[in-house]
């Protein structure tokens, strides 16, 4: 298996509080990595980690790729609405091997493949709308196309169902696993259930890094990884299952 981004020994600390700790996890082609945890467990840092944007206080970070064959679509929460940049700029501005004074310059092989991008997440319609007149799911498959201007080997997205709908979210989840069959992927999200049932293998993160080498994991080991969330399922529809009270038996499922 290649592999594209190696983590070794990693702490991260800010401001003397531990954030990672220990942390190791490779990355190889065709991976479709989950990652959960708890709300300030440090997720969001891994994939800063990932990017390269956070300096390991001990550890290392080994690229096996360039860094413009990272693609990455962070967490958005909003926009301001009245930013006056067009649908098919924003997905050209993801081009970043030139020189960033060229961006806005007219290239038509970097406007096609645009297009391309946008046409097969279904918006190529929207190409010459403001940013601001999209609707949340339209605007995230926009951001989508962005972080894919670089055919990316490996593309990582922070939550990329916060504003969307439900309906949105499991086309998202479709795109993804097309995309997977030529980039890999690593996925941050809070809706385990949801991912459990795309993603490949999971990373549950809380200081420490436990890597799940399945997309199938009970609640006892979520437990024993000391990732206490509330959420998981497998199957084929997803579904929650509640965490267990102390005397139940294992098999406690909620449809
Ligand atoms: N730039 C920073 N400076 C200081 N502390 C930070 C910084 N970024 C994150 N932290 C702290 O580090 C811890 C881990 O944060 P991180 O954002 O990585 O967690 P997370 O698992 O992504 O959380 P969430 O699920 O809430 O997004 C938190 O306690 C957070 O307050």
């Amino acid at each position: 298996m290649t592999k594209l981004v190696e983590i070794k020994n990693l702490n991260v600390s800010y401001d003397e509080e531990r954030v990672l700790e220990n942390v190791a996890l490779t990355i190889s082609r065709n991976d479709f990595l989950g990652v959960i945890g708890p709300n300030g467990g440090g997720k969001t840092t891994l994939i800063k980690a990932l990017l390269g944007l956070v300096k390991p206080e001990r550890g290392e970070i080994i690229f096996h790729i360039p860094a413009t064959k990272i693609g990455y679509l962070p967490q958005i929460n909003q926009i301001d609405k009245r930013f006056p940049i067009k649908v098919i700029d924003v997905v050209r501005s993801g081009k970043t091997e030139k020189h960033p004074f060229n961006l806005f310059r007219k290239n038509q092989e970097e406007t096609t493949h645009a297009e391309n991008l946008l046409q097969e997440m279904g918006v190529l319609h929207l190409r010459n709308k403001a940013i601001g007149e999209l609707s949340g799911g339209q605007m995230q498959r926009v951001f989508l196309c962005r972080s894919l201007m670089n055919n990316p080997e490996l593309l990582i997205l922070d939550e990329p169902d916060t504003f969307v709908d439900n309906h949105f979210e499991s086309e998202l989840y479709e795109k993804l696993r097309e995309l997977n069959k030529r980039m890999a992927i690593v996925l941050v999200s809070h809706d385990v259930g949801t991912i459990s049932y795309y993603v490949k293998t999971i990373a549950c993160v809380n200081t420490h890094l436990h890597y799940h080498p399945s997309n199938i994991i009970s609640t006892t080991q979520l437990a024993s990884y000391n990732c206490p969330l509330q959420i998981i399922t497998h199957g084929p529809i997803p579904h929650t299952v509640l965490s267990l009270h102390e005397n139940d038996e294992q098999h406690g499922h909620n449809h």
